[in-house]
């Protein structure tokens, strides 16, 4: 297919250059090459089809990268990257050395905040209208959100601090698709969709008059006291009760609309809220019909769409962590799932339709859903938090203050541990080892194999206090469930294979690796199955019969479980030699698993590189 307006534009300039009967030929081909470019290297592609209109309406108006665009999530960019001189990049999205997925300052000037987890936008760009008035910058700041992102606290959070400034030129504008990963959940949600249902869009024509303030004062204060009157409060009321002038909604995918709406909310001071609609995977019949299975897409032929037909592999862990919840849930009925709107994600789709009185999507909200559980847990619930390692970080104090300190006995199901491949450093499950292990009373454990997970689980369940089992995306070394379910002995290491001089104490994903590497040394190779607590007497036990004990994780070596190892070692006068492997003291880009392991020597031939480099500096 060939893109000849889309091809003449290199930066917005170009595009600004247009005419505007030109933009809807822009619009056309830029929703192609999306689907064509996506097809080829996987990514986020419904998000993208559903802003392109949008896209092209913000460069129109606004004069980037002088104004600034923040994008929410960031998942939504590849069209801003498009017409921002990244074009030909698109090619290498979310590959190794090649562009990322998401907003990176690194990137281009025009990604003006790196993002990717979600509902910063609003605190970004009020941060930047505030560095314009502070230095008297003639500069818009413009915040692109979702209405998934818009559920989260920081969002409002953001609100709140921006609705008390009149002095500033801040835009928000709410990108309206009536869909987060999944569907939208809770009350936002409903006062949007009300809102949608009992009004057809604003034109331009009124929004702009609003804008211009037209509409008659009276007949607008006589339609809010109404509005208050039936309790009907409109999501214009809720967001003007926040301090920002309204506007909306208008259709998201009418460049008539949107370019003349823009222009006029460009020239009001203050925050202002602009509430657009969209649609998930617009222009592409099978994203529209299925959006969240064109969320996230691997490789797929754009013709024939993406097949779903099961082929028999390896389950991942997240089947594992499915199959475990629904069995689990069956046995115990005071189990409780919740997820922080990653349903799909976390493995829960089966569960939520088997158990929806027991199944809590409570939107993206990861500090509510972590107190939230405690809170479940006082009342002798069993909840069980899933969640993506790279998330939870959100809700680092509710971890400790609502359920560790309490004690509460919270199931943590940690996905996403470790490298996670394509969505990169913002994803990477690079910490929790760290994070959690230094948390009293938390039980952290890391399984060798999909069957370990199962167990660890219901390990998990049987415990008193909070516990987390932590495992990587993707599958492992193929070791079936047994539908059985023991609890394992908390602290407990298991040794796999006797060897001599060198023993490697490896945690989680690094278990099979080690095994490898075992039998190539003849070394011990010990599955350490807990971070916490350690099993220590095992430890002091291959220190005392070992020259040298390496440790294995994928987590970042600061902190993580061979620090604690380490710790254990340091009690004794006299000591092995340590070597600890794990992720280095950077981030870590995008690329396929296998290829960043190998890049951080955390492959076979990596782990005896690093062995042997340490004996050759004894030599
Ligand atoms: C803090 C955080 N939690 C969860 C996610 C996973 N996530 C990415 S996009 C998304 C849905 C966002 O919905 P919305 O903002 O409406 O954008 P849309 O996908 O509809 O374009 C979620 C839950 C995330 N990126 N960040
Ligand atoms: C943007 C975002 O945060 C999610 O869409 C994420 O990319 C999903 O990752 P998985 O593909 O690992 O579920
Ligand atoms: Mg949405």
């Amino acid at each position: 297919m060939s893109y000849p307006t889309l091809e003449r534009i290199s930066t917005p300039t170009d595009l600004r250059a247009l005419e505007r009967r030109q933009l809807n030929t822009l619009a056309n081909e830029l929703r192609a090459f999306l689907i064509e470019s996506v097809s080829r290297t996987g990514g986020h592609l419904s998000s993208n089809l559903g802003t392109v209109e949008l896209t092209i309406a913000l460069h129109r108006v606004f004069n980037t990268p002088h104004d600034r665009i923040v994008w929410d999530v960031g998942h939504q960019t590849y069209g801003h990257k498009i017409l921002t001189g990244r074009r030909e990049a698109m090619s290498s999205l979310r590959h190794w050395g090649g562009i990322s997925g998401f907003p990176r300052r690194g990137e281009s000037e025009y990604d003006t905040f790196g993002t990717a987890h979600s509902s910063t936008s609003i605190s970004a760009a009020l941060g930047m209208a505030v560095a314009a008035r502070s230095r008297k910058e003639d500069r818009h700041a413009v915040a692109v959100i979702g209405d998934g992102a818009m559920s989260a606290g920081m969002a409002f959070e953001a609100l709140n601090n921006a609705g008390d400034m009149n002095d500033i030129n801040l835009l928000v504008i709410l990108n309206d698709n009536e869909m987060s990963i999944s569907q939208p959940v809770g009350a936002l949600t409903k006062i949007l969709a009300r809102m949608l249902s009992g009004s057809t869009y604003n034109t331009a024509r009124r929004v702009g008059e609003k804008v211009l303030g037209i509409a008659p004062p009276v007949a607008e204060l006589a339609r809010k006291v109404e509005e208050y009157a039936k309790g009907m409060l409109s999501p214009g009321t809720l967001f003007e009760e926040f301090g920002f002038h309204y506007y909306g909604p208008i259709d998201g995918h009418d460049l008539d609309a949107l370019i003349p709406t823009l222009n006029n909310l460009k020239k009001l001071k203050g925050p202002q809220f602009l509430h657009v609609i969209t649609r998930k995977g617009q222009g592409y019949k099978l994203a529209e019909a299925d959006p969240i299975l064109y969320h996230g897409v691997s490789k797929f032929d754009h013709t024939a769409g993406i097949q779903t037909a099961k082929t028999a592999g390896k389950l991942t862990y997240t089947q594992v962590f499915g199959d475990w919840l629904c069995d689990a849930a069956t046995l115990d009925a005071r189990i409780v799932g919740i997820t922080p709107a990653m349903r799909e994600g976390s493995g829960m789709v089966r569960f939520a339709q088997e158990h929806p009185e027991r199944y809590f999507d409570v939107g993206i909200a990861e500090q509510h859903a972590v107190t939230f559980a405690a809170a479940l847990a006082c009342e002798g619930f069993v909840p069980v938090v899933a969640i993506y390692s790279t998330f939870l970080q959100r809700a680092y104090d509710q971890l400790i203050h609502d359920v560790a300190l309490q004690n509460l006995p919270v199931v943590f199901a940690i996905d996403r541990g470790g490298l996670v491949g394509a969505d990169g450093a913002t994803h990477h499950g690079a910490y929790d080892l760290s994070y959690l292990s230094c948390i009293p009373n938390m039980v952290v454990m890391a399984p060798a194999d999909e069957n370990e997970c199962r167990q660890m689980l219901h390990t998990a369940t049987q415990h008193a206090g909070p516990s987390a089992v932590r495992y990587p995306r993707g599958s492992g070394s193929g070791v079936a469930p047994a539908a059985k379910m023991s609890a394992l002995p908390i602290g407990k290491a298991q040794v796999r294979r006797q060897g001599t001089r060198i023993a490697l104490l490896a945690f989680g994903s690094m278990v099979s690796l080690a095994e490898g590497v075992g039998e190539t040394l003849d070394a011990t190779v010990v599955n350490m199955r807990f971070i916490k607590p350690l099993d220590e007497a095992l430890v002091l036990e291959l220190a005392a019969h070992h020259e040298l004990l390496v440790t294995l994780e994928e987590n970042a070596v600061i902190g993580g479980a061979g620090a604690e190892v380490s710790r254990v070692v340091e009690t004794l006068a006299q000591r092995p030699r340590m070597l600890r492997l794990g992720l280095p003291d950077h981030f870590i880009d995008h690329g396929d698993q296998a290829q960043l392991l190998a890049s951080v020597g955390l492959d076979e031939a990596g782990i005896l590189a690093s062995i042997n480099a340490l004996y050759q500096r004894d030599s």
